[in-house]
């Protein structure tokens, strides 16, 4: 018989010597579902290997359903995670997500530019899925304010773009006047803009990636294929957080939004129907493939 345990110390300290993994934090609400949020992000950062640590600004009771409450976490504590996070353990990038009131936002801006976290993304969340608000009007406009100079991406989607600059949703169905959108953006302070195309009316699911000091260069158009049904819930979080931890890993913006876009689509594409509603997106999809395809077990053989 293998003794498993008595081994174990002895492997443990080989790994803690072979590397420092990249370090990842997310700013975000918990999500009881297991989709979005905190939840969703922590998946994300683990699947992309890298080192997760949150911040938790809301806690929301959700499911497939939708959401039934919020609560905001006071800034106080927000503030004091932050500190306990990045004081010692540090961050080599950090997304935020949900933030649910403007003092929060100011909290959160004021110790990333402190601690000196340059690789920010800034995810400007407002509605879930099925429309509940999950950040007032002045706490989503804050998040701009305050987040957007500190980001080297910020990621709307088409109906909070709309918000941000004033202007109809349907004034945005074409991919030429999204991507002017996403450039009137930039005006916000963030480095990079990519505004995403799960809302539009496009089956490519076209996401559009400008650059501040890109000069008027062309833009990036992420393409894909549309799926079809009901999208599942948390797709804007493992956007966000997948670029966030390909960034932590050193990918440059538009590398680490490639691998974003890809890691999306394979974890919608294996989303799972869990509860009555919304399906669920399956993160470790994008494991599992591969598993399955280096074992060449995946096809029956
Ligand atoms: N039905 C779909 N098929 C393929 N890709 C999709 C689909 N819906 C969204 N995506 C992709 O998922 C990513 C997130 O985009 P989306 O516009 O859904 O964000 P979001 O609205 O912020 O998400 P959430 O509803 O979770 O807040 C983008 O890369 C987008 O292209
Ligand atoms: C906590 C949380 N953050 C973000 C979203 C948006 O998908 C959500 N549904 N829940």
């Amino acid at each position: 018989m293998r003794d498993e345990a008595s081994s174990f110390p002895a492997d443990a300290e080989q790994w803690r010597s072979w590397s420092v993994p990249a370090r990842a934090l997310t700013i975000a609400g918990s999500d009881s579902g297991g989709s979005a949020g905190i939840q969703g992000d922590l998946k994300t950062f683990q699947e992309l290997g890298v080192f997760g640590m949150s911040v938790v600004t809301a806690v929301t009771a959700q499911n497939s359903l939708g959401a039934q409450l919020v609560e905001p976490v006071s800034p106080r504590l927000v503030a004091a995670q932050l500190e306990s996070v990045l004081a010692d353990l540090g961050a080599d990038a950090a997304k935020t997500g949900m933030i649910p009131t403007p003092d929060a936002a100011e909290a959160i801006a004021g110790a990333l530019s402190r601690f000196g976290v340059h690789r920010l993304v800034v995810d400007p969340v407002r509605l879930s899925k099925d429309g509940y608000a999950l950040a007032g009007r002045g706490a989503f406009e804050a998040t701009a304010r305050f987040l957007f100079p500190l980001a080297e991406l910020a990621t709307p989607n088409v109906p909070e773009a709309a918000a941000l600059l004033g202007v109809r949703e349907t004034d945005l169905a074409s991919v030429g006047a999204r991507v002017e959108a996403a450039r009137s953006l930039l005006a916000w302070g963030a480095r990079h803009v990519l505004l995403k195309g799960g809302h539009a009316a496009d089956d490519a699911c076209a996401d559009i990636l400008v650059g501040a000091a890109d000069g008027g260069a062309e833009p990036l158009l992420l393409r894909g294929q549309r799926l079809p049904g009901a999208s599942a819930r948390g797709t804007g979080c493992a956007f966000a957080s997948a670029a966030c931890a390909a960034m932590a890993r050193g990918l440059d913006v538009p590398a680490a939004c490639r691998a974003a876009k890809a890691f999306v689509a394979a974890a919608l594409a294996a989303s799972v129907r869990l509860g009555a509603g919304t399906p669920s997106l399956k993160h470790a999809a994008w494991r599992e493939d591969r598993l399955w395809s280096e074992a060449s077990i995946g096809d029956g053989k």
